[in-house]
């Protein structure tokens, strides 16, 4: 199985439990890897024949412009669940990470996996 990935996608949306956080915009950084036949696609060098990388930034740069989210978890979920609905493959993993005070600037978040991923 071959993958193709994203990594540091920043994706600004409306996130967060407290009401505060659902007044503002907060940065998300997403790293993605999907599964993809890269030799096809190699053969032919055609980029229909695999996953394009930019559509698929673009879909969740989307995604995040049109609802706001009380949980990282909630976002990584649709996130995935789109990529797999709309592009074609039949696994993905991603890592969404927040920037938040723990009380220093600390990176959190969650890393889902969902789909079959060939052996
Ligand atoms: N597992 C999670 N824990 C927490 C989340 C979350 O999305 N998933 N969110 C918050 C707050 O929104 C926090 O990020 C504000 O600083 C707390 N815990």
């Amino acid at each position: 199985m071959d993958i193709v990935f994203i990594r540091g996608l920043r994706i600004e949306t409306h996130i967060g439990v407290y009401d505060w956080e659902q007044r503002i915009l907060q940065a998300l950084h997403v790293d993605i890897e999907l599964a993809a036949d890269a030799a096809r696609a190699a053969s032919a060098d055609d980029i229909a024949l695999t996953v394009d990388y930019a559509r698929v930034a673009g879909r969740l740069r989307a995604l995040g412009d049109a609802q706001s989210w009380k949980l990282v978890e909630t976002f990584a979920e649709r996130a995935a669940e789109t990529i797999l609905a709309e592009f074609g493959t039949p696994w993905v993993r991603l890592s969404v990470t927040k920037a938040v005070r723990l009380p220093q600037r600390t990176e959190v978040g969650v890393v889902v996996e969902r789909g079959v991923r060939a052996a």
